[in-house]
């Protein structure tokens, strides 16, 4: 479904992503890990499109569209959905309006009939339950003075409604309290179908006790350097990531039985 190759992006004229590459199935679910500043957050806004990354090099493939020639609109209507690591504030915008305009946008492109207004508060009250979220926070400016928490559980709560085909999400678990890391994770494992791909950014392996991925990749210096499955994330947990070079060479390999110099 997603097949990255060779991927250079850079801001700033800082050359970030060096050739990254990373394949993913429908139906699969994929955790990144990997070092402060390797270049995770940036691999998720250049996938969803943002400018203020350059992307200088390689090519991203989805469902057999060049998703580098997507506006970034035309990524988010087509299914593509990126969980912020720091969600944004819209002040004077209703949690309520915002998300009932993005549902209709991908409803009709999809081809589907728009909720009108007693669908839509079903729909957005039966969600609001499964997150843990009241109803008081339809009626508030999206995201405007909720808590660290509360920003998540929204993000959660857009992507259960938007049902995306493609989901990234930056570092959701990432200043949690344990009830709400297991929202974020119930909110993905429902999302989990065969039509559908996830990825997620995380630096603790306790998210995939909840997540259990298909593949675990560990990002640095721009590279995917090193891929397995969930026990990688228990390695890392272990050892941290010192261990692997840039080329994904193991440094410090247990000697070898018979202990030859
Ligand atoms: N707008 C920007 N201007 C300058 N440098 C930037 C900008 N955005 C990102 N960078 C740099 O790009 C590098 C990669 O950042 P990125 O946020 O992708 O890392 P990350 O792997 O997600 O890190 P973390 O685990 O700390 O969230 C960092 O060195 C960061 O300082």
């Amino acid at each position: 479904m997603l097949d990255i190759n060779n991927l250079q992006a850079s801001v700033e004229g800082k050359s970030i992503l060096k050739g990254l590459d990373l394949h993913v199935k429908a139906g699969e679910v994929h955790a990144i890990m990997g070092p402060n500043g390797s270049g995770k957050s940036t691999l998720a806004q250049v996938l969803a499109g943002r400018d203020a990354f350059e992307v200088t090099g390689g090519s991203v493939t989805w469902d057999e569209h060049d998703l580098l020639a997507m506006p970034i609109e035309e990524r988010a209507r087509a299914g593509l959905f990126l969980a912020f690591q720091y969600p944004v504030e819209i002040p004077g915008v209703s949690n309520a309006y915002f998300l009932k305009a993005a549902v209709n946008a991908v409803r009709k492109h999809r081809g589907l009939p728009e909720f009108d207004a007693m669908d839509f508060l079903t729909r957005v009250k039966a969600e609001m339950k499964a997150v843990g979220m009241k109803e008081e926070f339809l009626y508030r400016a999206v995201n405007e003075g909720f808590s660290g928490g509360e920003k998540k559980r929204n993000e959660v709560l857009q992507m259960a409604l938007l049902e995306p085909r493609l989901a990234i999400l930056d570092e959701t678990d990432s200043g949690l309290d344990i009830d709400a890391l297991k929202v974020v994770a119930d909110g993905v494992n429902r999302l989990r179908s065969p039509e559908r791909a996830l990825i997620v950014i995380t630096h603790y392996q306790r998210l995939l006790d909840y997540i259990v991925p298909d593949q675990v990749h560990v990002l640095s210096h721009g590279r995917i350097v090193r891929s397995g499955g969930r026990e990688l994330a228990l390695e890392l947990e272990e050892k941290g990531y010192g261990w692997i070079g840039d080329s994904g060479e193991v440094h410090s390999a247990p000697e070898p039985a018979g202990g030859a110099q």
